[in-house]
């Protein structure tokens, strides 16, 4: 038997394989310690095999599911060996063979899987691209319900599309030197920390993939399914699906739709806006409050994994939006909300079903789920809108289409399948009465067993003389006689003895024996035939595998669409309005996670702000106190911009948006420890990332940037970020900060504003009116923050002494200091590839040449570190950077002086 087991261990070193004995799976050696030390199962040894005690622990067969769901969270894959053969067949131990392998990205079962979210695996291809710089392949599926995706990427864009995809597990070449990966993982990949599993490196061919995508999709090119273009994808693909077909044993019929997704066509959610928004987690990690938990009041799971797609995947091109807008407004002027999420309420998942039953693990209640599914079909789609009149909208004429999939299933069901059917198929009862004539004989020989059983009761009570004789059943000692203890003497010799019970002897006679194994043998081929007509029913199912398919993306379809009517009018909610001129326009926006979350708490109404930006308005200075509501006001506008995009109604009164390619968003301060960053490192390094990725049609949010390292240092960045992103990227930029020197920025920049949320002092305590009102705020009022907070009143009082002077010695010698100035020239060493290629995005018109004297400043600023200096030394170099401004002159002047390179730097003072 440990011949056996090991050669089938050999087949998967790298897996855990459960091996079935009897009423346990059992693990050996490496594999039961492993499990030993995850699951905590208890370690045995038994036996020896080549002179070693063999170690090995067990997992009871009935709790195969509750261990498998604890390891496949843990990441770790499990190799399934069953019992084939026959017991007693043979010379040797039972046959055994791994039937499935069960790994984190391709669980099928449906306690494994959570129903609200999709469960991907993803594989991963890598080549150097033009210019040497890495670019990505990604194939990826959703096995359970069939849906395929490729994109190609930039090592940049990776975390984003991982953000994107959330795979369960990520499928790598293991051929590390044969070119395809040079072993160094993406950073991106361990961040996230997905199970990763190496496969063997020509598994991942481009014409492979080509070839296995054609096959899959059942199509003679590519080019129908705009993936021609697409080859380090296609390698992808090559490997993701051998995997996904090892893993289940058999081909996939489910999957014969591919998206295919083109960076350029999505609206670019980078992973910081991703938990900056609170999309789908909080920034603590939880599932709720999130704008997916307060807009997910799906009926069905397939409706919230479609819900948290188009979130998470919104796109550029509003066509889509236009036509979720104009189904849900069709949806509320025909009031068809409420009956349509009635009658979702009892459907089941049809996309999973059909997942189920392509990979044959479905079990018969499912199909009778699915049956009654169907039946119900009618009735939904008469409460679905036809919307076919002019005003109406294409999207709900289709999916209304879509509702009346090949009738012949719902009839194979009905006709097929028993009313309630059993649990599991090998319980029997799963079958109708009536479907087939042989499987009702089996069964009628079984039902007039009492007949024949009270029969025999009357015959054999008349023939004994024992008036309480009773002829009887039970599932381990079969069919028997039973004769009290004062009775026993008037027992015929032709019975014989079975089982002494205290009260009773039990017996048999041959022609109780006789008709038991008749009984008994049809009970087990009415098993049989249940069986082999379960598979049938099965193979005919599998005919309409892309009807059923289509029939769950519609359902689905439908039942986001009416989350999302239903979210709108509980809630309050408009439609947006889209329109070609750049501009964000919003009437009374509010926040919805935040504003649910006032409404739950009893914490006061939400109060409402608008946010107008256009070409000549492309950024606004938000300053106001801590608390005031600043960072909510900007994640509404983007939140908004969000929801309209995916053709969601918004939470305002009125809302007209331009074209937005991203938003991106640096807000908040986190150390990543993991990644060795600082704080002040990961700000930088994200706002960095957005300086070199936002276009005009981004919407960036910049949250207190700068406040991570000493005050000068962080006013100078700050300064000079506030700058480019007005002057070069242009893009529409919320930007928050307490830098009350940047209040001055507007003044010297054409596009800028300055805005506040107001908050009023009432004696020493301070309340927060959260309406944002043009201009900058007057003070901060930290300190009367801090009070609120609890902070002990000594604290306090000091805190409140130190601010005096401080503001004292502010108004006494303030200093002007050009913050905004012009950008500097890069020296060569600073220019980017990009920038280099002239391939970088942003517009270039607003480059200018750098002062000298400018770089001057900066440097005396960059010097300057408060908590080193003397006040006299502070004193001093505050003199010292107010000359230097004087010396800069009129800014106006020095953009035309700026352009004549020849002018020699003036010496510094
Ligand atoms: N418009 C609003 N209406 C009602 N309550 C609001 C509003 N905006 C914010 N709040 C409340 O104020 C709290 C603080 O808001 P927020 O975090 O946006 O302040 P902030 O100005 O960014 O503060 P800090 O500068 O300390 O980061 C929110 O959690 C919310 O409870």
């Amino acid at each position: 038997m440990m011949a056996q087991y090991l050669r089938i261990k050999a087949e998967f070193p790298d897996t855990l394989v459960l091996y079935r004995m009897g009423d346990f799976y059992e693990v050996f050696y490496e594999d039961a310690r492993t499990a030993n030390r995850l699951i905590d199962i208890t370690l045995t040894t038994r036996g020896q095999s080549n002179g070693e005690p063999v170690v090995m622990a067990g997992v009871p067969v009935q709790a195969l599911e509750n261990y498998l769901a604890k390891l496949i969270r843990l990441g770790v894959s499990v190799a399934i060996a069953e019992q084939v053969g026959e017991v007693g067949a043979g010379k040797g131990p039972v046959e055994r063979k791994v039937v499935r392998v069960v790994t984190p990205g391709t669980i099928t079962d449906t306690e494994l899987l959570a129903e609200r979210e999709e469960n991907r695996l993803l594989a991963l291809s890598k080549a150097q691209g033009s210019g040497n710089q890495t670019v990505y392949g990604l194939a990826w599926l959703a096995l359970a319900s069939g849906q395929l995706g490729l994109t190609e990427c930039s090592a940049a864009e990776l975390p984003a599309w991982l953000a994107r995809l959330q795979p369960a597990e990520v499928l790598l070449s293991a051929d590390r030197d044969g070119g395809s990966d040079d072993g160094k993982l993406p950073a991106a990949l361990l961040t996230a920390g997905v199970p990763l599993t190496r496969r063997p490196g020509w598994q991942f061919d481009t014409a492979l993939g080509a070839r296995k995508l054609r096959d899959q999709l059942k199509v003679a090119n590519l080019v129908g399914v705009n993936a021609q273009d697409l080859g380090l994808a296609h390698a992808a693909a090559a490997a993701l699906l051998s995997y996904a077909e090892h893993t289940q044993g058999r081909a996939l019929a489910h999957v014969n739709r591919l998206v295919v997704e083109r960076a350029s066509e999505l609206l670019e959610l980078p992973p910081a806006t991703h938990r900056n928004l609170e999309l789908t987690e909080t920034l603590r990690g939880e599932r709720a409050p999130t704008l997916l938990s307060l807009l997910d009041t799906c009926r069905t799971g397939m409706g919230s994994r479609l819900l948290r797609e188009w979130l998470t995947n919104p796109r550029r091109d509003r066509r889509e939006a236009r036509e979720r807008l104009a189904a849900l407004a069709v949806l509320q002027d025909a009031r068809a909300t409420g009956p349509l999420r009635e009658a979702l309420r009892e459907v089941s998942d049809v996309q999973r079903i059909a997942a189920r039953l392509a990979l044959r693990q479905i079990r018969p209640r499912e199909l009778a789920g699915l049956r009654e599914t169907l039946q119900r079909l009618p009735g939904l789609r008469q409460v679905v809108p036809e919307g076919r009149d002019p005003d109406g909208a294409p999207l709900l004429a289709a999916l209304h289409e879509a509702l009346q999939p090949d009738a012949a299933i719902a009839a194979l069901l009905a006709a097929a399948i028993a009313a309630e059917p059993a649990v599991l198929l090998r319980d029997g009862g799963v079958i109708a009465p009536g479907y087939d004539a042989d499987l009702d004989e089996l069964r009628a020989i079984g039902t007039n067993c009492d007949a024949f059983l009270l029969d025999l009761e009357v015959r054999e009570r008349a023939a004994t003389g024992i008036g309480n004789l009773r002829v009887q059943f039970n599932k381990v000692h079969g069919f028997y006689i039973e004769v009290t203890q004062g009775q026993v003497d008037k027992v015929p010799s032709r019975y014989q003895r079975r089982q002494t019970l205290k009260n009773a002897e039990r017996y048999i006679t041959p022609e109780l024996k006789a008709f038991e194994d008749k009984a008994l043998s049809a009970q087990e081929r009415a098993l049989g035939r249940e069986k082999w007509l379960y598979e049938q029913v099965l193979d005919q199912l599998m005919a309409h595998l892309v009807a059923l398919s289509e029939l769950g993306r519609a359902l689905a379809t439908l039942d986001v669409l009416a989350a999302l009517a239903e979210r709108s009018a509980t809630l309050g909610w408009r439609a947006p309005e889209f329109v070609t001129h750049p501009c964000i326009e919003i009437e009374q926006g509010r926040h919805p996670v935040v504003e649910a979350r006032l409404a739950e708490t009893a914490g006061g109404s939400f109060i409402a702000n608008d946010c107008r930006m256009d070409s000549s308005r492309r950024m606004l200075i938000v300053t106001g106190p801590n608390m005031g509501g600043k960072s909510t006001f900007m994640r509404q506008v983007a939140v908004i911009a969000l929801l309209a995009a995916i053709g969601s109604h918004v939470p305002a009164a009125r809302c007209r948006l331009g074209p937005i390619d991203a938003i991106h968003t640096r807000i908040g301060a986190a150390d990543d420890l993991a990644n060795a960053q600082s704080t002040f490192m990961l700000e930088m390094t994200e706002a960095s990332a957005i300086l070199h990725a936002a276009t005009e049609h981004s919407l960036v949010l910049m949250d207190e940037i700068g406040r991570g390292t000493s005050t000068f240092d962080g006013l100078a960045l700050a300064g000079a970020i506030a700058s480019h992103l007005h002057d070069r990227n242009r893009s529409f930029t919320l930007f928050a900060t307490h830098y009350f020197e940047l209040t001055e920025f507007p003044a010297r920049h054409r596009h800028a504003l300055n805005c506040h949320v107001s908050a009023v002092e009432s004696g020493e305590d301070i309340v927060f009116l959260h309406a944002i009102e043009a201009g900058p705020a007057s003070r901060s009022y930290g300190v009367q923050v801090a009070r609120l907070a609890g902070m002990p009143g000594a604290v306090l009082r000091q805190a409140r002494l130190a601010l005096e002077q401080l503001e004292s010695q502010q108004q006494a010698g303030a200093a002007q200091i050009d913050l905004f100035a012009a950008p500097l020239a890069p020296s060569p060493d600073e220019i980017s590839p990009d920038e280099m290629n002239g391939t970088d995005r942003r517009d270039d018109r607003a480059a200018t040449r750098p002062d000298p004297t400018l770089a001057r400043l900066l440097a005396a600023l960059d010097q300057s570190d408060p908590d080193q200096m003397s006040p006299r030394e502070a004193l001093a170099r505050l003199y010292e950077l107010r000359q230097l401004r004087h010396d800069l002159g009129d800014p106006s002047q020095r953009r035309r002086q700026v352009l004549k390179p020849s002018r020699l730097p003036p010496q510094t003072p």
